[in-house]
């Protein structure tokens, strides 16, 4: 089985506050390492390092200490080989959607027909046919989440980086989200990293979970092996007597480390 991406005992130190001798570890000698087509969601309480650990992969941060590869090579500066899809609206606003989704393809030198030809496919994929021309505030929350799922795939990345991407989202909006990705993702099987707060999330989109501990120096105190048969309906596998035992056995990991990083973010605002 080949890895796709290696998190080799990452460290990360901040400088914080003021003072320039304040540091603050937000992750410690974490390993964490992702095979060629696995689903693997990271959970952990909110300001344990989970985005940090992503801008990492991402090749956005460089750790204090630990080296990334991906696909066995040293990565060095951006993650060529990754498409990242974040909490924050990455849309252009001043660029209709099917411009957004061209743009990234046309900066990888596709010709501007090719392109179109492409993003409107892929528009499609999302089921926004016909809405290309629209720009981002003509779209609902959903929509615009679409497109930016639409603009992530076109480039068919090797490796997929999520951060809570469907957090803003109604429930009912999130799970239809949750099923087309798990639906393209199991037409293309690549590798993903996905973070999120929610752990019905991630144990229902994924092959593995991988719990951190509350900061600082956070770093991986569990990891499931998601045994849950696919394909998968999000809403429907949580009734799954199998779902239920996994998520008492994850959360009876994950409820101390959350009232820790609750303590934690108190501590930090007083
Ligand atoms: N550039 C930075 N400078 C200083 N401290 C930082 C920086 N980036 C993150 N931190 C700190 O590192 C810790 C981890 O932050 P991070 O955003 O990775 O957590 P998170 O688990 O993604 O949080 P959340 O669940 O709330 O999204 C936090 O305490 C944060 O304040």
């Amino acid at each position: 089985m080949s890895l796709a991406l290696e998190l080799n005992e990452i460290t990360v130190t901040f400088r914080s506050g003021d003072e320039r001798e304040s540091r603050y570890t937000a992750v410690a000698q974490t390993t964490l390492r992702i095979a060629a087509g696995e689903f693997v969601s990271v959970v952990g309480p909110t300001g344990c390092g989970k985005s940090t650990l992503l801008n990492i992969a991402a090749g956005l941060l460089e750790p204090s200490s630990g080296d990334v590869r991906v696909f066995g090579e040293p990565l060095q500066g951006i993650n060529r080989r990754a498409g990242y899809m974040f909490q924050a609206e990455a849309l252009m606003p001043w660029r209709s959607a099917l411009d957004n989704v061209m743009v990234g393809l046309q900066y990888r030198g596709v010709t501007e027909a090719e392109a179109r030809t492409q993003a409107e496919a892929w528009l499609a994929r999302v089921g926004l046919a016909g809405f290309g021309d629209r720009y981002p505030h003509e779209l609902s929350g959903g929509m615009r989440k679409r497109t930016a799922l639409a603009q992530t795939l076109a480039l068919d990345p090797d490796i997929i980086l999520m951060d809570e991407p469907f957090s803003a989202l109604d429930i009912q909006t999130r799970q239809l989200m949750e099923n087309e990705v798990l639906d393209l993702w199991a037409a293309r099987k690549k590798a993903v990293l996905f973070i999120t707060h929610d752990l019905d999330e991630a144990i229902a989109m994924s092959d593995r979970v991988v719990v951190l501990s509350a900061g600082p120096g956070t770093h991986p105190i569990g990891e499931f092996a998601i045994d849950l048969p696919r394909p998968r309906d999000v809403a429907e596998v949580r009734v799954d007597p199998r779902f239920v035992e996994l998520h008492t056995n994850i959360w009876s990991v994950l409820r101390d480390e959350v009232l820790k990083g609750y303590a934690q973010q108190l501590k930090k605002a007083a």
